[in-house]
């Protein structure tokens, strides 16, 4: 057995500071000759203890952390792929996390999202807030410790920067983690410390990287304990075609041994795929690189954690994201790689939208967060959006048009599909913040729902009811012509009209006022009115109140959908009509047993 180093990923929104962090933490060592020691890995660097340990000077004693871990291991590919990826099983990719945030930010959508998944992965971490040296009247102390800059800062300066660190300490809070500035934590179990920090200054790396250190050594120790001679596992980073090697593999091994030779088995598509390594290839370091003009190194083996290049027949398929396994003959590796990609690829509903992401991380992360909203997926899939996809969410659309939408996250959209999304109905939600494209469809399905809400409305006969001007009679019959005046709710043309006692006497054939000719009138309108069918003397004089006579139908859903929406008018006028309907039936509009 031996200690591997932890696997630490960076993540926060974009500008925040990922890259910078890293490369200060790069290039500090690298500058520093005497501590050097650094390895760059295929996606990854590896910081050594002792290095750690330069840079930090007495503070990790201090901080009574004891130094049982080889180093920190950082994966340059920031963000989400990486560390989304399938992880249910055994080994942890990222095994610690930083969230950088800029302070003079705050939490932007894709910290929410880095801490979701941080969430669903229960993946210790801690905040960096970056960019201390951007707060307002802050002096710079370069390299420093953050207790060290911090104590030299004017009063002002510091309040601010509390204030700034109490935001986060909200918006954490609101988000379930309880948090604190880490020199203020009573209890590291159960707060993330906030680590103030400037990635370009290097004020507070100090405490950041002991920090890590300290985490690592207090939750991670059987977790980093790894067998040396055990066939590897790995998570593949990256797909990529290299000039003269054709298309590679760049993968993290985070526990065994690698050799050439071993056969090892990954995750297509839709498949898994079984094959023979050709080489296992190293970055060399830069002055290697001036003799021998190559960039990497073949390798016998490697023993995790390492990142490394893969050369082997058939990789074009195989999906960044995928686990990577040595098969052997004393376990079931393909049956368990077969039923995570089950997991993520079949669970789908007879109905439901498309998903298509860039990764199997993300695609998971997606679904994750669909299954939460209680959104149905039909297609779940890893790639570009292709006319095909346009095709099958048509097909959803046509049986349930809420549904006929793609959800796209990282992917691009072939022309042929743009011409087929142009010439349908689909709508795409595309973008590379997944909660932003949620919250969009979301949104989208609401707007909709009330769209049609509305129409539906405007289709139902509503209250209303008109008094026949004394004196106003223009014509007896066919039609009969007078003057009226709405005393509430909306007529329009073709409601049939009813007097107080229900019977029927015409319906709204015109109006006019002034001589426009009106579809609608509304309360306190004076209109001339023409009632096909009904004849002044039968049924209703001047004088009389005729009322709008609603079906039935219209009524029961008023009452269930639309109450609310009538205006206090209407609403007394419904009373009036419903008690003059129930003069010749008693049931009328009443529910019926089966129509609550
Ligand atoms: N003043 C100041 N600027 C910083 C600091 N950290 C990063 N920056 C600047 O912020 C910008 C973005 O930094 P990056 O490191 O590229 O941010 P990132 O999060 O890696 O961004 P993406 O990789 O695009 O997601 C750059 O111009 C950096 O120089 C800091 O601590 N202080």
């Amino acid at each position: 057995m031996k200690t591997r180093s932890p696997i630490v990923s960076v993540l926060g929104h974009v500008d925040h500071g990922k890259t910078t962090l890293l490369d200060f933490i790069r290039g500090s060592t690298v500058a520093d000759k005497e501590a050097g020691g650094i390895t760059q890995h295929i996606g990854a660097t590896e910081i050594p203890i002792q290095t750690i340990d330069e840079i930090c000077g007495t503070f990790i004693s201090k901080l009574k952390i004891t130094k049982t871990i080889p180093g920190l291991f950082f994966i340059d590919t920031p963000g989400h792929e990486a560390f989304t990826s399938l992880r249910k099983r055994g080994g942890a990719l990222a095994d610690l996390a930083i969230l950088i945030l800029d302070i003079n930010e705050g939490f932007k959508p894709q910290t929410l999202e880095a801490l979701n998944i941080l969430k669903m992965y229960k993946t210790p971490f801690i905040i960096a807030a970056n960019k201390i040296d951007k707060l307002f009247g802050w002096e710079v102390h370069e390299n420093s410790s953050f207790s060290e800059t911090f104590s030299n800062q004017a009063k002002s300066v510091k309040q601010n920067l509390d204030n700034q660190i109490y935001e986060i300490v909200g918006k954490l809070h609101k988000e379930g983690f309880q948090s604190e500035r880490f020199d203020r934590i009573s209890d590291f179990a159960s707060q993330v410390s906030i680590i103030p920090i400037s990635a370009k200054t290097g004020e507070g790396i100090v405490e950041l990287l002991a920090m890590l250190l300290g985490l690592a050594q207090e939750y991670l120790t059987q977790q980093l304990q790894i067998e040396e001679n055990s066939p590897a596992k790995g998570t593949v980073l990256e797909i990529k075609e290299e000039t003269g090697l054709g298309v590679t593999i760049d993968a993290i091994i985070y526990d065994g041994i690698l050799k050439k030779n071993d056969e090892i088995v990954l995750m297509e598509k839709n498949d898994i795929l079984t094959t023979k390594i050709r080489s296992i290839l190293k970055p060399r370091p830069l002055e290697e690189i001036r003799v021998s003009k190559k960039r990497f190194k073949s390798m016998d083996e490697v023993v995790a954690a390492a990142g490394i290049k893969i050369v082997a027949p058939k990789l074009d398929m195989v999906v960044s994201g995928s686990p990577l396994r040595v098969n052997n003959p004393n376990s079931n590796v393909k049956e368990e790689i077969l039923k995570e990609l089950e997991d993520i690829t079949i669970n789908t509903d007879d109905t439901g939208v498309m998903v298509k992401a860039d990764t199997l991380g993300s695609l998971e992360a997606i679904i994750n967060l669909l299954n939460d909203l209680d959104i149905p997926i039909r297609f779940a899939d890893i790639g570009d959006v292709s006319r095909r996809d346009v095709v099958n969410a048509s097909i959803v659309e046509n049986e349930n048009p809420k549904y006929g939408v793609i959800l796209a996250f990282n992917v691009k959209i072939h022309p042929k599909a743009q011409e087929e999304l142009d010439a349908s109905n689909i709508k795409l939600f595309s973008g590379n913040v997944i909660y932003q494209i949620t919250e969009d469809y979301e949104e989208w399905l609401k707007k909709r729902e009330d769209d049609q809400k509305k129409k539906w409305l405007d289709a139902i006969i509503k209250p209303a009811k008109i008094r026949i001007i004394p004196k106003l009679i223009f014509r007896q019959s066919k039609p009969a012509i007078a003057g009226i005046e709405v005393s509430g709710g909306t007529v329009k043309q073709g409601y049939i009209l009813m007097n107080s006692n229900g019977d029927v006497i015409g319906s709204v054939e015109s109006m006019q006022d002034k001589r426009d000719n009106l579809n609608s009138a509304t309360k306190g309108q004076k209109v001339a009115m023409a009632i096909k069918g009904a004849i002044v003397g039968k049924g209703f004089e001047e004088g009389d109140e005729l009322y709008v006579d609603i079906p039935e139908k219209h009524f029961k859903i008023l009452e269930k959908e639309f109450k609310n929406k009538l205006t206090e008018d209407e609403f007394r006028i419904l009373d009036e009509i419903v008690e003059i309907k129930r003069l010749t039936d008693s049931n009328w509009g009443k529910l019926g047993l089966f129509e609550e």
